[in-house]
Protein backbone atom coordinates (compact mmCIF):
# COMPACT_ATOMS: atom_id res chain seq x y z
CA UNK A 1 0.00 0.00 0.00
CA UNK A 2 1.49 3.58 -0.95
CA UNK A 3 2.31 5.43 2.08
CA UNK A 4 0.31 8.13 3.64
CA UNK A 5 0.10 11.49 1.16
CA UNK A 6 2.18 9.75 -1.11
CA UNK A 7 0.32 11.17 -4.29
CA UNK A 8 -0.01 14.65 -2.24
CA UNK A 9 3.75 14.42 -1.66
CA UNK A 10 5.05 13.56 -5.46
CA UNK A 11 2.44 16.32 -6.60
CA UNK A 12 3.70 19.15 -4.39
CA UNK A 13 7.90 18.30 -5.07
CA UNK A 14 6.62 18.42 -9.14
CA UNK A 15 4.66 21.54 -8.39
CA UNK A 16 7.31 23.15 -6.31
CA UNK A 17 10.67 22.24 -8.52
CA UNK A 18 8.82 23.21 -11.26
CA UNK A 19 8.03 27.06 -9.87
CA UNK A 20 11.00 26.77 -8.55
CA UNK A 21 12.97 27.11 -12.26
CA UNK A 22 10.49 29.83 -13.33
CA UNK A 23 11.72 31.67 -10.41
CA UNK A 24 15.52 31.07 -10.70
CA UNK A 25 15.13 31.79 -14.79
CA UNK A 26 13.66 35.11 -13.88
CA UNK A 27 15.93 36.24 -11.91
CA UNK A 28 18.48 35.03 -14.25
CA UNK A 29 17.24 37.08 -17.19
CA UNK A 30 15.46 40.06 -15.11
CA UNK A 31 17.37 40.94 -11.83
CA UNK A 32 19.91 43.51 -13.15
CA UNK A 33 22.20 45.97 -11.40
CA UNK A 34 20.04 48.44 -13.30
CA UNK A 35 16.69 47.17 -11.33
CA UNK A 36 18.45 46.67 -8.20
CA UNK A 37 19.78 50.32 -8.15
CA UNK A 38 16.70 51.53 -8.99
CA UNK A 39 14.95 49.22 -6.71
CA UNK A 40 12.57 47.84 -9.19
CA UNK A 41 10.59 45.12 -7.84
CA UNK A 42 8.81 43.84 -11.78
CA UNK A 43 11.64 40.74 -11.74
CA UNK A 44 9.60 39.45 -8.64
CA UNK A 45 6.34 40.12 -9.87
CA UNK A 46 6.41 38.47 -12.77
CA UNK A 47 8.04 35.24 -10.56
CA UNK A 48 5.55 35.38 -8.16
CA UNK A 49 2.67 35.29 -10.74
CA UNK A 50 4.54 32.59 -12.81
CA UNK A 51 5.20 30.44 -10.29
CA UNK A 52 1.36 30.59 -8.47
CA UNK A 53 0.09 29.90 -11.97
CA UNK A 54 2.71 27.07 -12.22
CA UNK A 55 1.69 25.22 -9.18
CA UNK A 56 -1.82 25.81 -9.48
CA UNK A 57 -1.86 24.01 -12.47
CA UNK A 58 0.04 21.39 -11.34
CA UNK A 59 -2.05 21.02 -7.93
CA UNK A 60 -5.46 21.41 -10.93
CA UNK A 61 -4.21 18.14 -12.94
CA UNK A 62 -3.75 15.91 -10.11
CA UNK A 63 -6.20 17.34 -7.55
CA UNK A 64 -9.15 19.01 -9.26
CA UNK A 65 -11.56 19.33 -6.41
CA UNK A 66 -8.67 20.42 -3.70
CA UNK A 67 -9.55 24.49 -2.97
CA UNK A 68 -6.12 26.48 -2.92
CA UNK A 69 -5.39 29.72 -0.37
CA UNK A 70 -2.57 31.41 -2.47
CA UNK A 71 -1.12 34.59 -1.65
CA UNK A 72 -1.59 36.19 -5.27
CA UNK A 73 -4.61 37.06 -7.26
CA UNK A 74 -4.60 38.50 -10.87
CA UNK A 75 -5.46 41.77 -10.44
CA UNK A 76 -2.92 43.12 -11.44
CA UNK A 77 -2.44 41.69 -14.54
CA UNK A 78 -5.77 42.52 -15.68
CA UNK A 79 -7.09 44.64 -18.42
CA UNK A 80 -5.30 47.39 -20.39
CA UNK A 81 -3.02 48.32 -17.48
CA UNK A 82 -2.15 44.96 -16.78
CA UNK A 83 -1.17 43.55 -20.22
CA UNK A 84 2.25 43.97 -20.57
CA UNK A 85 3.21 42.29 -17.03
CA UNK A 86 0.35 39.59 -18.32
CA UNK A 87 2.15 38.63 -21.88
CA UNK A 88 5.41 38.24 -19.63
CA UNK A 89 3.64 36.13 -17.32
CA UNK A 90 2.24 33.88 -19.97
CA UNK A 91 5.45 33.13 -21.71
CA UNK A 92 7.00 32.43 -18.19
CA UNK A 93 4.57 29.85 -17.60
CA UNK A 94 4.39 28.42 -21.17
CA UNK A 95 7.81 27.64 -21.02
CA UNK A 96 7.53 25.97 -17.83
CA UNK A 97 4.55 23.54 -18.32
CA UNK A 98 3.86 20.60 -20.41
CA UNK A 99 0.71 21.43 -22.64
CA UNK A 100 0.45 25.35 -23.22
CA UNK A 101 -1.34 27.53 -21.74
CA UNK A 102 -3.87 30.65 -22.95
CA UNK A 103 -4.08 33.95 -21.43
CA UNK A 104 -7.40 33.22 -19.86
CA UNK A 105 -6.11 29.56 -18.49
CA UNK A 106 -3.00 31.56 -16.37
CA UNK A 107 -5.31 33.90 -14.99
CA UNK A 108 -7.87 31.27 -13.99
CA UNK A 109 -5.17 28.86 -12.64
CA UNK A 110 -3.56 32.58 -10.59
CA UNK A 111 -7.37 32.56 -9.27
CA UNK A 112 -7.49 29.58 -8.14
CA UNK A 113 -5.62 30.47 -5.11
CA UNK A 114 -8.79 32.70 -3.88
CA UNK A 115 -9.93 29.69 -1.07
CA UNK A 116 -10.62 31.34 2.14
CA UNK A 117 -9.31 28.21 3.80
CA UNK A 118 -11.40 27.35 7.39
CA UNK A 119 -11.54 24.09 9.77
CA UNK A 120 -13.21 21.56 7.54
CA UNK A 121 -11.64 19.27 4.76
CA UNK A 122 -8.71 19.56 2.22
CA UNK A 123 -7.01 22.80 1.33
CA UNK A 124 -3.71 23.43 -0.36
CA UNK A 125 -1.67 26.98 1.08
CA UNK A 126 0.69 28.59 -1.24
CA UNK A 127 3.73 31.56 -1.45
CA UNK A 128 4.98 31.17 -4.73
CA UNK A 129 8.07 33.05 -3.31
CA UNK A 130 8.81 33.72 -0.07
CA UNK A 131 11.14 35.91 0.51
CA UNK A 132 9.93 38.61 -1.98
CA UNK A 133 13.64 40.96 -0.67
CA UNK A 134 15.78 37.74 -0.30
CA UNK A 135 14.79 36.91 -4.23
CA UNK A 136 15.60 40.59 -5.57
CA UNK A 137 19.05 40.34 -3.93
CA UNK A 138 20.01 36.75 -4.79
CA UNK A 139 20.18 35.80 -1.23
CA UNK A 140 17.87 33.29 0.08
CA UNK A 141 13.83 32.84 -1.03
CA UNK A 142 11.56 29.86 -1.13
CA UNK A 143 8.68 28.33 -2.81
CA UNK A 144 6.07 27.08 0.12
CA UNK A 145 3.40 24.73 -0.74
CA UNK A 146 1.55 22.79 2.35
CA UNK A 147 -1.67 20.43 2.56
CA UNK A 148 -3.92 21.37 5.57
CA UNK A 149 -6.56 18.87 6.47
CA UNK A 150 -8.78 19.52 8.67
CA UNK A 151 -7.09 22.36 9.68
CA UNK A 152 -4.09 20.80 10.44
CA UNK A 153 -1.00 20.90 8.79
CA UNK A 154 -0.25 17.25 7.00
CA UNK A 155 2.24 17.76 4.61
CA UNK A 156 4.58 20.81 3.08
CA UNK A 157 7.53 21.24 0.93
CA UNK A 158 9.89 23.94 0.75
CA UNK A 159 12.14 24.68 -2.55
CA UNK A 160 15.03 26.59 -1.55
CA UNK A 161 16.94 27.64 -4.60
CA UNK A 162 19.66 29.35 -3.46
CA UNK A 163 20.18 27.39 -0.11
CA UNK A 164 23.74 25.25 0.52
CA UNK A 165 22.76 21.70 1.12
CA UNK A 166 25.62 21.70 3.44
CA UNK A 167 26.04 25.08 5.36
CA UNK A 168 29.58 23.96 6.05
CA UNK A 169 30.23 24.59 2.60
CA UNK A 170 28.33 28.04 2.09
CA UNK A 171 29.31 28.64 -1.61
CA UNK A 172 28.97 24.95 -2.95
CA UNK A 173 26.23 22.67 -3.75
CA UNK A 174 23.17 24.81 -3.67
CA UNK A 175 19.61 24.18 -4.07
CA UNK A 176 17.57 22.35 -1.38
CA UNK A 177 14.08 21.34 -1.40
CA UNK A 178 12.87 20.10 2.05
CA UNK A 179 9.53 17.88 2.90
CA UNK A 180 7.46 16.57 5.46
CA UNK A 181 4.11 14.54 5.74
CA UNK A 182 2.83 13.94 9.10
CA UNK A 183 3.92 10.86 10.82
CA UNK A 184 6.66 10.40 8.26
CA UNK A 185 9.89 12.72 9.26
CA UNK A 186 11.41 15.64 7.81
CA UNK A 187 13.91 15.44 4.53
CA UNK A 188 15.84 17.22 2.60
CA UNK A 189 17.04 16.37 -1.06
CA UNK A 190 18.61 18.28 -4.08
CA UNK A 191 16.19 20.51 -5.79
CA UNK A 192 16.06 19.10 -9.46
CA UNK A 193 18.17 15.92 -8.80
CA UNK A 194 18.16 13.39 -11.58
CA UNK A 195 16.86 10.56 -8.32
CA UNK A 196 14.62 10.63 -5.00
CA UNK A 197 17.52 10.11 -2.90
CA UNK A 198 16.53 12.24 0.74
CA UNK A 199 18.31 12.80 3.63
CA UNK A 200 16.71 12.62 6.76
CA UNK A 201 16.65 16.04 8.72
CA UNK A 202 16.73 16.15 12.62
CA UNK A 203 16.47 19.46 14.65
CA UNK A 204 19.49 20.24 16.81
CA UNK A 205 20.06 18.25 20.00
CA UNK A 206 21.22 21.44 22.11
CA UNK A 207 19.75 21.26 25.51
CA UNK A 208 20.77 24.66 26.93
CA UNK A 209 19.56 27.69 25.85
CA UNK A 210 23.14 29.55 26.35
CA UNK A 211 24.53 27.18 23.90
CA UNK A 212 21.63 27.68 21.44
CA UNK A 213 21.69 30.27 18.53
CA UNK A 214 19.00 32.06 16.54
CA UNK A 215 17.96 32.35 13.00
CA UNK A 216 15.76 35.25 12.19
CA UNK A 217 14.46 38.09 9.50
CA UNK A 218 16.82 40.22 7.82
CA UNK A 219 14.11 42.49 7.32
CA UNK A 220 13.72 44.46 11.51
CA UNK A 221 10.15 45.69 9.64
CA UNK A 222 9.28 41.78 9.93
CA UNK A 223 10.68 40.55 13.00
CA UNK A 224 11.63 42.59 15.85
CA UNK A 225 15.56 42.91 16.36
CA UNK A 226 15.63 44.71 19.56
CA UNK A 227 13.56 42.03 21.31
CA UNK A 228 15.83 39.50 20.11
CA UNK A 229 18.68 40.73 21.13
CA UNK A 230 17.38 41.47 24.37
CA UNK A 231 16.05 37.68 24.77
CA UNK A 232 19.66 36.51 23.77
CA UNK A 233 20.88 38.58 26.94
CA UNK A 234 18.00 36.85 28.98
CA UNK A 235 19.19 33.60 27.34
CA UNK A 236 22.81 34.18 28.02
CA UNK A 237 23.36 33.68 24.45
CA UNK A 238 26.11 34.94 22.85
CA UNK A 239 26.45 32.78 19.20
CA UNK A 240 25.58 35.28 16.44
CA UNK A 241 22.42 34.71 14.59
CA UNK A 242 21.96 33.64 11.76
CA UNK A 243 20.23 35.98 9.17
CA UNK A 244 17.98 34.96 6.08
CA UNK A 245 14.25 35.67 4.51
CA UNK A 246 11.83 33.15 3.96
CA UNK A 247 10.56 29.72 5.16
CA UNK A 248 14.20 28.52 4.67
CA UNK A 249 14.67 29.62 8.24
CA UNK A 250 12.54 26.95 8.93
CA UNK A 251 14.22 24.56 7.51
CA UNK A 252 17.99 26.32 8.98
CA UNK A 253 16.40 25.00 12.57
CA UNK A 254 15.09 22.03 10.97
CA UNK A 255 18.52 20.44 9.68
CA UNK A 256 20.81 22.14 13.07
CA UNK A 257 22.05 25.18 11.30
CA UNK A 258 20.12 27.14 14.07
CA UNK A 259 18.33 26.50 16.90
CA UNK A 260 15.81 28.88 17.39
CA UNK A 261 13.50 30.89 14.61
CA UNK A 262 12.13 34.20 16.24
CA UNK A 263 9.30 36.11 14.48
CA UNK A 264 8.57 38.76 17.14
CA UNK A 265 5.86 40.76 16.49
CA UNK A 266 6.78 44.78 15.12
CA UNK A 267 2.88 46.14 15.19
CA UNK A 268 0.64 44.80 16.97
CA UNK A 269 -2.31 45.40 13.98
CA UNK A 270 0.18 42.90 11.71
CA UNK A 271 -1.61 39.24 11.05
CA UNK A 272 0.59 36.38 9.89
CA UNK A 273 -0.76 34.58 6.85
CA UNK A 274 -0.81 30.76 6.82
CA UNK A 275 1.14 30.75 3.38
CA UNK A 276 4.01 32.34 5.00
CA UNK A 277 4.39 29.41 7.98
CA UNK A 278 2.24 25.95 7.06
CA UNK A 279 5.00 24.39 5.13
CA UNK A 280 7.91 25.37 7.86
CA UNK A 281 5.61 24.33 10.63
CA UNK A 282 5.25 20.90 9.60
CA UNK A 283 9.15 20.39 8.39
CA UNK A 284 10.03 21.80 12.05
CA UNK A 285 8.03 19.01 13.51
CA UNK A 286 8.38 16.30 11.82
CA UNK A 287 12.54 17.11 12.55
CA UNK A 288 11.60 16.71 16.29
CA UNK A 289 11.44 20.49 16.76
CA UNK A 290 8.39 22.46 18.37
CA UNK A 291 6.52 25.61 17.11
CA UNK A 292 4.45 28.14 18.58
CA UNK A 293 2.88 31.87 18.75
CA UNK A 294 4.61 34.41 21.46
CA UNK A 295 2.40 32.72 24.15
CA UNK A 296 3.45 29.18 23.51
CA UNK A 297 0.05 27.87 21.80
CA UNK A 298 0.55 26.08 18.77
CA UNK A 299 -0.19 28.16 15.57
CA UNK A 300 -4.20 27.30 14.34
CA UNK A 301 -4.06 27.07 10.94
CA UNK A 302 -7.94 26.27 10.74
CA UNK A 303 -9.00 30.37 11.29
CA UNK A 304 -9.18 31.12 7.34
CA UNK A 305 -6.08 32.97 5.64
CA UNK A 306 -4.40 34.67 8.40
CA UNK A 307 -2.94 32.91 11.92
CA UNK A 308 -5.70 35.17 13.50
CA UNK A 309 -5.61 33.72 16.72
CA UNK A 310 -1.88 33.78 17.47
CA UNK A 311 0.50 36.44 17.71
CA UNK A 312 4.41 36.27 16.18
CA UNK A 313 6.23 32.50 15.59
CA UNK A 314 9.02 30.75 17.81
CA UNK A 315 10.74 27.45 16.09
CA UNK A 316 12.46 26.08 18.18
CA UNK A 317 14.18 22.31 18.68
CA UNK A 318 12.01 20.84 21.07
CA UNK A 319 14.87 21.06 23.77
CA UNK A 320 15.22 24.68 24.38
CA UNK A 321 11.44 25.26 24.13
CA UNK A 322 10.40 26.00 27.10
CA UNK A 323 13.59 28.19 28.35
CA UNK A 324 13.06 30.30 25.16
CA UNK A 325 8.63 31.10 25.66
CA UNK A 326 9.92 32.26 29.27
CA UNK A 327 12.03 34.80 27.85
CA UNK A 328 10.27 36.13 25.20
CA UNK A 329 7.24 36.08 26.99
CA UNK A 330 9.52 37.94 29.90
CA UNK A 331 10.45 40.44 27.35
CA UNK A 332 7.23 41.25 25.66
CA UNK A 333 5.33 41.31 28.98
CA UNK A 334 7.18 44.13 29.73
CA UNK A 335 6.25 46.40 26.93
CA UNK A 336 2.98 46.75 24.76
CA UNK A 337 3.69 45.02 21.34
CA UNK A 338 5.96 46.99 19.08
CA UNK A 339 6.49 49.48 21.14
N1 LIG B 1 5.03 43.62 9.31
C1 LIG B 1 5.25 42.36 9.05
N2 LIG B 1 5.50 41.47 10.05
C2 LIG B 1 5.74 40.19 9.79
N3 LIG B 1 5.77 39.67 8.51
C3 LIG B 1 5.54 40.51 7.49
C4 LIG B 1 5.29 41.89 7.70
N4 LIG B 1 5.10 42.44 6.48
C5 LIG B 1 5.24 41.46 5.57
N5 LIG B 1 5.51 40.28 6.16
C6 LIG B 1 5.69 38.97 5.56
O1 LIG B 1 7.05 38.58 5.72
C7 LIG B 1 7.33 37.67 4.67
C8 LIG B 1 8.81 37.52 4.50
O2 LIG B 1 9.35 37.09 5.72
P1 LIG B 1 10.90 37.05 6.02
O3 LIG B 1 11.28 38.37 6.58
O4 LIG B 1 10.96 35.94 7.01
O5 LIG B 1 11.57 36.73 4.73
C9 LIG B 1 6.63 38.26 3.49
O6 LIG B 1 6.38 37.23 2.57
P2 LIG B 1 6.58 37.50 0.98
O7 LIG B 1 8.00 37.80 0.73
O8 LIG B 1 6.11 36.21 0.43
O9 LIG B 1 5.66 38.65 0.64
C10 LIG B 1 5.36 38.89 4.08
O10 LIG B 1 4.21 38.08 3.93
MG1 LIG C 1 5.72 35.05 2.18
MG1 LIG D 1 5.28 35.65 -1.36
MG1 LIG E 1 4.06 39.30 -0.16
Amino acid sequence: MPAYLAAERAAAIEAVERASRVCTAVFQRLVTEETLTKRDKSPVTVADFGAQAVVNAILEKHFPDDPVVGEEDSKDLQGEAGRALCEKVVDLVNAAVERPMSTDEVLRAIDRGQYAGGSTGRHWTLDPIDGTKGFLRGEQFAVCLALIIDGKVSLGVVGCPNLPFDMSRPTEDRGVLAVAVEGQGAFQRRLHADGDAEERMHASSVANARDASFCESVEAGHSSHGDSARIAELLGITKQSLRMDSQCKYVAVARGDADIYLRLPVSSSYTEKIWDHAAGNIIIREAGGRVSDVSGEPLDFSAGRTLSRNKGVIATNGRVFDAVIAAVQRTLGDKAPGA
